[in-house]
């Protein structure tokens, strides 16, 4: 019996497609009134945890629920769940409008639905074009007109960002907040975390089919720390200094600086005048969102598999307190390795390794930058990599920036009138040709 929750609850899931482990003992909630970002680079897991989900693929073990039941028994899934697992399957020869009247009708919504879901995508003036010549973008807001025919309490959206340009995106943004704002529940997939980092509340980010973080994104953001890039006279007698004074974590820049952390500017600057060193430069660096991403999915870790919500990732490489964390193997990365200058001897204990190995595909590797990328404008949304410069003093942790459109009042789809009777197909499963929601893998 549906209990009416509008809440997703994935327990314990896993899913093995022969060899391969695409997902592994996961475990993640999402309460109504809330987005939750659902991240991890491509191949860790995200879609076949969606499609476990929405009926689509049997799990090997564990269950996923909406409102307390499997999809395959909620009575009218069409009602309760808009899912969008990939922005394909339409006739192209069709209109838009047409579309979502034939999946309207299966669904047993009024003809007028089409219309009212074109104008909550903002495809209204497209309604009469045939799907097949819409861009990917359009298609998207096709594909999200297709899941709120149904006036659904649950949207299930695979990466819905793909494809929309900026201002696409603010909208999908503004949409979804609104969407969960009336109560409702979102889930929604991506691989970018800048893309989706303005719209969500929770996250789960995921790497090789385990969790590698469940909880509120601004835990996330707490658990950013700042380090101090100082350009000394001597290196290696600062670093013996800064030993001395209990300030372990020290790690020698490739260009023959030192990192430093848990010091302030102020600190360092009195270590290094006590010592005699000089000081030909001190800034200081602070990790972005998108760096702990990547330390969370680059792999190079071995992943903890079950994450209580709420619980702190492991801290960015760099970052590391002095010995390696249970389960975690350190190893020097690619791009940055550990250099010793010459006739400069790496004081024992507290030189931190960094990150090693290649991000997954599509992502930049976070480089220990000492300038920021070109073009960089802060600070609306910091891009991927690089680390946010503030030269010469410690700043707070940055508070979460509210998204421009936040606080707008809810505009969620309007009722449905009228509904109707037999169960419609999962709005997910799109796409006639497909042969089966499963490719046969289930
Ligand atoms: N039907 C299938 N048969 C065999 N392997 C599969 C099948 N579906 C997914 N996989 C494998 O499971 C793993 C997880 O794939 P999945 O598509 O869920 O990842 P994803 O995070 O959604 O990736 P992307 O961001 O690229 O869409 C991958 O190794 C993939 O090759």
């Amino acid at each position: 019996m549906s209990d009416g929750s509008g809440r997703i609850v994935v327990q314990n899931l896993s899913k093995n497609f022969g060899q391969v482990a695409a997902v592994q003992n996961l475990s993640f909630q999402v309460e109504p009134g809330s987005v939750t970002g659902f991240l991890g680079p491509n191949g860790s897991g995200k879609t076949t945890t969606l499609r476990m989900l929405l009926g689509l693929v049997t799990p090997t073990a564990g269950h996923a629920t909406i409102n307390g039941q499997p999809f395959n028994r909620l009575g009218n899934p069409g009602r309760i769940v808009g899912g969008v697992l990939e922005a394909q399957g339409f006739h192209p020869g069709r209109t838009a409008r047409d579309h979502l009247r034939v999946y309207g009708a299966a669904m047993g919504v009024p003809d007028q639905r089409a219309d009212e879901v074109l104008n909550l995508v903002g495809l209204a003036a497209a309604g009469n074009r045939a799907a097949g010549g819409f861009s990917l973008g359009m298609k998207q807001r096709l594909a999200l007109a297709t899941a709120l025919l149904g006036d659904p309490q649950v949207l299930v959206l695979d990466e819905p960002a793909n494809g929309l340009d900026p201002e696409g995106i603010a909208w999908l943004r503004t949409f979804l907040r609104a969407f969960a704002q009336s109560g409702r529940t979102v889930l929604i997939s991506s691989h970018l975390l800048a893309e989706v980092e303005q719209t969500i509340d929770q996250v789960v980010i995921i790497s090789r089919g385990q969790t590698m973080y469940y909880g509120m994104l601004d835990d996330l953001r707490k658990a950013q720390k700042s380090r101090v890039i100082v350009q000394p006279a001597d290196p290696q007698k600062l670093a013996v200094a800064l030993q001395e004074a209990k300030i372990t974590e020290v790690a020698p820049t490739p260009d023959g600086k030192l990192a430093v952390v848990g010091a302030t500017v102020q600190q360092i600057g009195d270590i290094a005048a006590q010592a005699g060193v000089a000081l030909y430069g001190v800034q200081e660096e602070r990790a972005d969102l998108e760096q702990m991403f990547f330390a969370l999915t680059s792999g190079q870790y071995s992943a903890p598999g079950q994450v209580a919500h709420g619980q702190l990732p492991p801290i960015p490489p760099g970052y590391q307190q002095p010995g390696p964390p249970q389960g975690y193997q350190q190893a020097p990365p690619q791009g940055y390795q550990q250099q010793p200058q010459q006739g400069y001897q790496t004081p024992p204990g507290g030189w931190q390794q960094a990150p090693q190995g290649t991000p997954p595909q599509g992502y930049q590797q976070p480089q220990y930058q000492q300038q920021p990328p070109q073009g960089y404008a802060p600070p609306a949304q910091t891009p991927p990599g690089g680390w946010q410069q503030q030269p010469q003093q410690v700043q707070p942790p940055q508070p979460p920036q509210p998204p421009q459109d936040w606080g707008q009042p809810p505009s969620g789809p309007q009722p449905v009138q009228a509904p109707v009777a037999p169960p419609p197909p999962p709005p997910s499963d799109k796409n006639p040709d497909s042969g089966g929601p499963d490719g046969g893998n289930n």
